[in-house]
């Protein structure tokens, strides 16, 4: 797999943004950018990015997940990811983090000097940050890079819409109707501003009783599926509730659950499948 270190940047041209220019050397080399969106904190958006990026490194894809929630970035606990990113100081860029040869990920915690501080930055910060995450991380040649954004729809997203060229969105609510209500305002930031969505996933949609066996469809039924139906947007699949994947994330240990769980029939399986099928990728 080629790094983009192995040979030194070209210089800026003249008159144009350097941070521009690097920023579009850096991301044409990515077949396909996903950006992971939600209306409602909490409905298990990094865990869908996590699932998607595992899920497609194992498909046989190169695979970058970049985490740009920079309040509250879970990806790095979800997975276990210690300590601090390598930053090339001459050259001042990132090296991604190599979970394995088809997965490298990053984060802006990974950055942090102290991880327990609280990012209390405002909006020209921020955006500052998610450019230069986009434009100085060495992630080679990639076909997906996944994209972790925070909740709603403020400057995190926007920066990731306006600077991601080609960057499709992938929505994920759970099937509660305060959650839906979030997504109709996200699904309208799409609209307004041209990014395309991909499709909608269903998460935290219902769990096995241990007990019983029985369905318990504890924050209400087909919610995500009826509103895809209604919008007009691809329905990539419905993820139950399961205790082991949140103990496994609590743990740092969501890539070895994932990669345990892809069997035919595991339902994060089948939301890679058919986001493959929407690109016109080979199935897993
Ligand atoms: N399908 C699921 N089964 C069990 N636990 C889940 C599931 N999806 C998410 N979780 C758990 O729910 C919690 C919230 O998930 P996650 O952090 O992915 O949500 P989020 O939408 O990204 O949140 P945030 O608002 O912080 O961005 C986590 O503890 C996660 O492990």
């Amino acid at each position: 797999m080629s790094q983009a270190t192995s040979a030194p940047p070209p210089g800026p041209e003249p008159g144009i943004d350097p941070l521009d220019q690097r920023l579009t050397r850096n991301l044409a080399d990515i077949r396909h950018k996903l950006v992971v969106m939600s209306g409602k904190g909490g409905v298990g958006k990094s865990t869908v990015a996590a699932e998607l990026a595992v899920g497609l490194s194992l498909a046989g894809y190169r695979v970058g997940l970049l985490d740009v929630d920079l309040h509250g970035p879970s990806i790095p606990r979800m997975l276990g990811i210690a300590g601090h990113a390598e930053v090339l100081t001459d050259e001042q860029l990132i090296k991604p983090v190599i979970i394995d040869e088809g997965l490298k990920v990053i984060s802006v915690e990974l950055l942090m000097p102290d991880k327990e501080a609280s990012v209390i930055w405002r909006g020209p910060m921020k955006i500052g940050v998610i450019r230069q995450l986009m434009g100085d991380v060495t992630w080679g040649a990639l076909d997906f890079l996944i994209i972790d954004a925070p909740p709603g729809t403020g400057d995190e997203p926007l920066t990731v819409a306006q600077n991601v060229e080609g960057a499709k969105v992938v929505l994920v609510t759970t099937p509660q109707e305060i959650a839906l209500a979030d997504l109709r305002k996200s699904l309208d930031f799409c609209r307004q501003l041209d990014l395309p969505v991909l499709g909608l996933v269903e998460n935290m949609a219902g769990l096995v009783c241990p007990h019983c066996g029985g369905q318990v469809d504890f924050l209400g039924q087909g919610g995500g599926q009826d509103t895809a139906a209604r919008s007009g947007l691809k329905f990539l699949g419905r993820l139950p509730w399961d205790p082991k994947l949140m103990a496994a994330a609590d743990a740092g240990r969501l890539v070895s659950l994932l990669r345990r769980d892809w069997g035919e029939d595991a339902p994060y399986r089948g939301v890679v499948q058919e986001a493959l099928d929407m690109l016109g990728e080979r199935k897993a």
